[in-house]
């Protein structure tokens, strides 16, 4: 079972470590850090945090990166290979690329203003990965409540967690094609901010497809509250946003963060912690991968 202190002994220095790299390319560009956020989600949801995600598709291995959410969208994997490196060159064969991940992801969160709170740490990582996985339980932004809240719970995660979860979206950026039927099609919108929206990204899809729009129209690289009180005011980005504020069960906790940044910071944390725990590789499983792109 994982703990904070699993590599207390046998690498006092990886904590370190993986901050300071985190740090200078937060530092170098702002966006890596929810980059970072979210392939920790992307991991988490595929096999558990097993580090699958990370391998490499092979002639003969096919693996993540491809799959319908990741193709042309997960980024941020040099970062987590320069950890790997520094990781290995205080205490080698030691430290999971599964826990870099882990790490890394709850300091990119602090090196943009968010939460700080203890890693559970000790998973080890996978041999394998899951296409089929990626493109099943990750949910598309066309989801609607329903279909958000039964992918989490699939995960063990409930409904509560997942709103907390997706205050992630108060950093970084989305493609047009992600949130192009939003802006064009649909009602549960502010019109200006539609309209905003519209003049970066065309809205015949083959055009501006990849065309970046920042999730948090005010601060995309400050980690707090504003994903909520844009949804309050109708100015989500992608349709699974608006859903959780749409007239539906979740509104009452959309409005609590919005009008409470340290709840939203406290069940954030619990979130994290609990999407950390989906099922780790321990004792004799798995192994700990000297590359992070491909398996020993
Ligand atoms: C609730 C269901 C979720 C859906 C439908 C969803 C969907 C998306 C989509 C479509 C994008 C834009 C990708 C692109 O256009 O290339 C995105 C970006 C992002 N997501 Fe989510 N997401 C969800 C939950 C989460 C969770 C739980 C986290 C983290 C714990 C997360 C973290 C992020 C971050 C930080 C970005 C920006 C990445 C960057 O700028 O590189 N998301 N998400
Ligand atoms: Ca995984």
């Amino acid at each position: 079972q994982l703990s904070t202190g699993f590599y207390s002994s046998s690498c006092p220095g990886a904590l370190g470590a993986v901050a300071s790299v985190v740090q200078s390319a937060v530092a170098k560009e702002p966006r890596m850090g929810a980059s970072i956020l979210r392939l920790f989600f992307h991991d988490c949801f595929v096999q558990g945090c097993d580090g699958s995600l990370l391998l490499d598709d092979t002639p003969s291995f096919q693996g993540e990166k491809t799959a319908m959410p990741n193709n042309g969208s997960v980024r941020g994997f040099e970062v987590i290979d320069a950890i790997k490196v520094a990781v290995e060159n205080i205490c080698p064969g030691v430290v999971s690329c599964a826990d870099v991940l882990a790490i890394a992801a709850r300091d990119s969160v602090v090196a943009l203003g968010g939460p700080n709170w203890a890693v559970k740490v000790g998973r080890r990582d996978s041999t394998t990965a899951s296409f089929s996985g990626a493109n099943n339980n990750i949910p598309p932004p066309t989801s609607g409540l329903a279909n958000l809240t039964s992918l989490f719970a699939a995960q063990g995660l409930s409904q509560k967690d997942m709103v907390a979860l997706s205050g992630s979206h108060t950093i970084g950026q989305a493609r047009c094609t992600n949130f192009r039927a939003h802006i064009y099609n649909e009602t549960d919108i502010d019109s200006g901010f539609a309209g905003t929206r519209q003049s970066g990204c065309p809205p015949n899809s083959g055009s501006g497809d990849n065309n970046l729009a920042p999730l948090d129209l005010q601060t995309p690289i400050a980690f707090e509250n504003n994903y909520y009180k844009n949804l309050v005011a109708k100015k989500g980005l992608l349709h699974s946003d608006q859903e959780l504020f749409n007239g539906g069960a979740t509104d009452p906790l959309v409005q609590y963060y919005a009008s409470s940044q340290s709840a939203f910071f406290a069940d954030f944390v619990a979130g994290m912690i609990k999407m950390g725990d989906i099922s780790p590789l321990i004792g004799n499983n798995g192994e700990i991968r000297k590359n992070c792109r491909k398996s020993n």
